[in-house]
């Protein structure tokens, strides 16, 4: 049984896909997809349950979600094994991913009470209050490369503000969603209030087209996401929430702890196997000593990095990649960087055919007059030696993408002169770039997101503000407007 779909767990009437544990290809997962009926159905659900979700208030709503927050507790180590194993990602971060997932629910109660919510003031006009509604019906698309986190990230803040939700988790990994919704049913959500549909192209394609949804929040890459976001165009009454890939850059200045350095540009490039959104793509070092030296430890440090099966001891710092075509597609990037004229200071190696376990790369890619503007989602970081400090800017803010931004130098002044003249939506002064707080919004600016953050913002596009103006009863006015007579 595959597909969650008003409270009950149902065969899919699609084709039949699996997901693999990518570093050694055993099954993790198989089932059908859902067709365009059943997915119909689950929007349907859907809109049927959404009315009593929102009326039972929002003490009730809480007590279901704090409940699936007990029960990830419970269950967050095999929530974190099963991750690793459908990732591949290592354990011990597949571990704060389940974390992330427990922190969410609290994290997004607060954002809801405070961004949203309730609020009266007493005005000369009478008393005024803001009130936030639900959307209606949401689709929610998630990615692989955190499958618990951020899907995660949009569900619970709708469901906290009253939405009924259809979830359409990568095809790389419904497992995960799987387990996530018998938790939720588990913690006594009410039928439809959740539906899971899995599935390929076609089971998406369904979802994001479907009349019956009022918004849709994705996490994924920036190519679905201009293709939803002009699947949506003419449409101003849904609400899409888009956040997308990027193309960061880290600049470098002068630093007196260059072993810090180095630290925060492995943590940036290259964790999670360089598969997250926030990753360090493009690093441009100054053609000084000091930038020699930081790029002869970072190739160092970046080969003793230890890669190894998801559950194997000691504990690699990176495991395997998403599948082993992706692995082979990081191949072909450094590939191509050659072939217009970079260097390899380390290969970018797929460990194990048909795997994808893969060691990290760099490319010196300064001879490049014109570097593809793509984010290259895995282990490969493009080095750019510099001059001028304004050149760096100019290079780093030269792409289409905006979403994560980093500049490590001990003068505070030089921070100062980078932040206003960057453009990302996370912007970082001697921290790694990656690993972005709950506590803050987090999305990006050009094709890395459409102004709807999320993170602690969710709660924004979650819900729509309703003002109203109130009084107990109707009065008198002690005054009318000129030409007025009433008797
Ligand atoms: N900004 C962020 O918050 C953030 C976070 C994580 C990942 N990402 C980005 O996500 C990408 C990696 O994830 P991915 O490869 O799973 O992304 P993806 O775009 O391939 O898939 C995301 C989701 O969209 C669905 N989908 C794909 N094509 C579709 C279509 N035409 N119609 C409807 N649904 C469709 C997929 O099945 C999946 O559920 C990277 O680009 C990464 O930067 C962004
Ligand atoms: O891959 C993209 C997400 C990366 C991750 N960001 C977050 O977890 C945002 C915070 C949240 O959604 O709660 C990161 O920055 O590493």
């Amino acid at each position: 049984m595959t597909h969650f779909i008003n409270g009950e767990w149902l065969d899919g009437q699609g084709p039949l896909f699996q997901s693999l544990n990518p570093a050694n290809n055993l099954v993790v997962w198989q089932g059908n997809s859902a067709n365009a009926a059943q997915v119909d159905n689950a929007v349907a659900a859907a809109r049927a349950a959404q009315l009593d979700w929102y009326l039972a208030g929002l003490g009730a709503r809480l007590a279901v979600i704090e409940r699936f927050k007990a029960l990830l507790e419970q269950n967050k180590e095999s929530m974190a094994e099963l991750i690793a194993n459908e990732t591949g990602k290592p354990l011990w971060e597949t571990r704060t991913e389940a974390a992330a997932m427990i922190g969410k629910v609290g994290l997004s109660i607060n954002a809801y009470n405070e961004r949203t919510g309730v609020k009266e003031s007493d005005t000369p006009a009478g008393r005024a209050v803001l009130r936030h509604k639900p959307h209606g019906v949401v689709a929610v698309f998630g990615p692989y490369n955190f499958p618990g986190h951020l899907p995660n990230g949009h569900i619970v803040p709708a469901l906290i503000a009253g939405n009924t939700v259809v979830l359409k988790p990568s095809e790389l990994t419904p497992a995960v969603s799987e387990k996530a919704l018998k938790l939720w049913q588990q913690a006594g959500l009410p039928d439809g209030v959740i539906n899971l549909v899995q599935g390929e192209l076609e089971t998406g394609k369904a979802l994001a087209s479907h009349n019956g949804i009022d918004g849709l929040f994705f996490t994924g890459s920036s190519r679905t996401g201009h293709l939803l976001h002009q699947q949506h165009g003419g449409q101003p009454g849904k609400i899409l929430a888009l956040e997308m890939g990027g193309n960061n850059p880290l600049i470098v200045r002068e630093v007196s702890d260059v072993r810090g350095a180095v630290h925060d540009i492995i943590q940036s490039a290259f964790i999670s196997s360089g598969q997250r959104c926030t990753c360090a793509r493009r690093l441009y070092v100054p053609r000084t000593t000091q930038g020699d030296e930081i790029v002869a430890r970072l190739i160092t440090a970046t080969e003793a990095i230890h890669v190894a099966q998801q559950d194997a001891t000691p504990a690699p710092f990176i495991s395997s990649m998403i599948s082993a075509q992706a692995a082979q597609q990081m191949v072909a990037a450094q590939a191509q960087l050659v072939s217009l004229g970079g260097t390899i200071l380390t290969a970018l190696t797929q460990l194990k055919p048909d795997t994808g376990l893969v060691r990290p790369g760099i490319v010196d890619v300064t001879a490049i007059a014109e570097l593809p503007d793509e984010e290259y989602f895995g282990p490969l970081l493009q080095l750019i030696r510099y001059d001028a400090f304004d050149d760096a800017i100019a290079m780093a803010n030269n792409t289409r993408y905006g979403l994560s931004a980093g500049l490590l130098a001990d003068d505070r002044a030089e921070w100062d002169y980078f932040l206003p003249r960057s453009r990302a939506g996370i912007v970082n002064w001697n921290k790694q770039i990656t690993g972005a707080a709950g506590s803050a919004p987090f999305g990006g600016i050009g094709a890395s997101g459409n102004h709807r953050a999320s993170a602690y913002y969710a709660a924004d596009y979650c819900a729509y503000p309703v003002a109203s103006m109130e009084s107990d009863q109707v009065s008198f006015p002690a005054s009318l407007s000129p030409g007025l007579t009433i008797d």
